[in-house]
């Protein structure tokens, strides 16, 4: 697998919410130290999820910023993205692997090392690990699992791990020095009245 970004941006379809603009503010700040993940509410259509995907994968295309596609590998494989993310109620790693086949970067969400060790060895090529900490983003989460649950993930495994969840630039440190080498985040960037900054922000903390 090529080099991985250490900044994931989550696209945010919540409403009022502006996912295409947040991007175009980010990709010429943060270029190459950027990954997308086209991510839409579990009630958006599959067309829903193509369209954004297709034009998410038009303003990378340029930066050469790879996009992944969450949950949803038929609509990563219809965009030629390169590559998913899934978690628990998704297809499991092995199947996904097999569906995207080898070459493709596949995340696997893991809260802690057994589960992370299996990911792994089912063909993650990174992971997400988390929540980190409080989120609004999404509904129904379990406690956050703080700094030191990411270094219990990180010792136990090779790949990448992101971390997830109310992460912000000034969560970054400890979050890095508890071994995650890189952070996904959907508020952060999306919620931000100035996304340039936001994501100058981010990258400064993460490859400082
Ligand atoms: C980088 C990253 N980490 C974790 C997740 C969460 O995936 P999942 O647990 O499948 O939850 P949904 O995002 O599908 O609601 C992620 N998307 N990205
Ligand atoms: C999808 C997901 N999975 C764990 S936390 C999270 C949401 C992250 O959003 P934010 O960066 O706004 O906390
Ligand atoms: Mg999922």
């Amino acid at each position: 697998m090529p080099s991985l970004g250490r900044l994931h941006l989550i696209t945010d379809t919540r409403p009022g919410r502006d996912p295409l603009a947040v991007l175009r503010a980010a990709l010429p700040v943060a270029r190459t130290e950027l990954v997308v993940q086209v991510r839409v509410d579990d009630d958006a259509t599959d067309r829903q999820a193509y369209d954004l995907a297709r034009r998410v994968l038009a303003l990378c295309a340029p930066y050469g910023v790879p996009c992944l596609v969450n949950d949803r590998l038929h609509v990563a494989l219809a965009v030629g993205a390169a590559g998913g993310h899934v978690g628990a109620d998704d297809l499991p790693v092995g199947a996904a692997r097999r569906v995207l086949g080898a070459a493709a970067v596949l995340g696997a969400t893991a809260r802690e090392p057994v589960a992370a060790t299996e990911a792994v060895a089912a063909g993650a090529s990174y992971l997400g690990v988390g929540p980190c900490h409080a989120t609004t983003t999404k509904v129904g989460l379990p406690a956050p699992i703080g700094p030191d649950g990411v270094r219990a993930v990180a010792e136990a495994v090779a790949v990448p791990v992101i971390a997830i969840g109310g992460v912000t630039a000034a969560s970054v440190p400890a979050l890095r020095a508890a071994g995650a080498y890189g952070v996904a985040v959907v508020g952060a960037l999306s919620g931000s009245t100035d996304p340039a900054r936001a994501t100058a922000e981010l990258v400064g903390a993460l490859t400082c």
